[in-house]
């Protein structure tokens, strides 16, 4: 893909992901026989809050359409800590399931980094674990976070070789902000991990080959911070209001000013269809990854290289 000045190349998150998915099935298909089973991904939602629900479904919909098995737990937002500590340890324990994923957030009386330590390094299809984090930090094997493994796989697919790239990741969580930082690392990029202290964003951002906006804030990058031709990914999903669009009227934008990014930026991704696809597709990808690694197979041949 070429850039062209003025009109950023939109990139297609839904189209890739897609792509994905197919690699995964014909993955789950060159393994499937020597596992004796087909892999397993199981999901626990607590509570009700209707985003997780459309989320939790569309990975159901996508773990069963790539050929893998899929087990929905799902229990009331009053659940004790120690009842969900069992429901993880019982996942752990079972031989079947390979993947096991804790939507977050979790009811405030419950302690998440607990919740998540229980879950088995080899299972962590999250890459939330301590285990999986340290993984990555020392360039181990390991299960790495979706989301950021979804901007590394798009920001190669825009730009090729990424080695001495210069990024700039905004936000520093867990989930996203942190493993960005390191898996851009690890392509031998220079990262620039930004938050909300930050002073200067905007000239760190101008200097930036590769943005990864990942605060949690509408629209709170800029389009005049933006280099020329850079690859911008919008990790960011925020419901606003939309009064345009009628009394109570909301819509989806991400932590990128969209129209004004993509007049300077050579590649852009949207909200939605742009990260988010992505994040399901590269849970697909380590849930086969994990099923492989724990029955001491060699990762199929379909799924190598992503
Ligand atoms: N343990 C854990 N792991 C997660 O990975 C995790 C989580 N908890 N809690 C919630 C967030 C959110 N998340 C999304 C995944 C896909 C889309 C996605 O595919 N969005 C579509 C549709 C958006 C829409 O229309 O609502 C898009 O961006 O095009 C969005 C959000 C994973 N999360």
């Amino acid at each position: 893909m070429k850039p062209v000045p003025g009109a950023a190349s939109v990139i297609d998150g839904k189209a890739a992901a897609a792509l994905i998915d197919s690699h995964v099935k014909a993955g789950v298909a060159q393994l499937e026989s020597r596992l004796g089973r087909a892999p397993c991904l199981a999901v626990v939602l607590v509570g009700e809050d209707p985003a997780s629900q459309v989320y939790v479904r569309n990975k159901v919909k996508r773990t069963e359409a790539a050929g893998m098995r899929s087990i929905e737990i799902r229990r009331d937002a009053r659940i004790e800590e120690a009842e969900l500590v069992g429901i993880v340890e019982a996942l752990n324990a079972d031989d079947a399931v390979d993947g096991i994923l804790v939507q977050m957030p979790l009811p405030g009386h419950i302690d998440p980094y607990r919740v998540v330590e229980t879950i088995d390094p080899d299972k962590d299809v999250d890459g939330l674990t301590a285990t999986s984090a340290g993984r990555l930090v020392q360039g181990a094997p390991g299960l790495r976070p979706c989301t950021p493994s979804g901007c590394v796989w798009l920001a190669r697919q825009a730009l090729g070789e990424l080695s001495g790239k210069s990024v700039v990741v905004i936000g520093r969580s867990i989930l996203v902000g942190k493993p960005a930082a390191f898996l851009f690392l690890e392509q031998n990029c220079t990262v620039m991990l930004s938050h909300s202290r930050t002073l200067d964003l905007p000239e760190h951002c101008a200097r930036a080959d590769i943005v990864v906006a990942a605060a949690g804030r509408p629209e709170m990058v800029k389009g005049a911070w933006i280099k020329e031709g850079a690859c911008v990914l919008d990790v960011g999903i925020n419901r606003v209001d939309a009064p345009e669009k009628g009394e109570g009227g909301t819509k989806l934008v991400g932590d990128v000013a969209y129209d004004e990014a993509a007049r300077r930026a050579g590649f852009i991704t949207p909200v939605p269809g742009g990260i988010g696809p992505m994040t399901i597709a590269f849970l697909l990808v380590n849930t086969l990854k994990a099923a492989a690694a724990r029955a001491g197979l060699a990762q199929p041949e379909a799924i190598r290289g992503l």
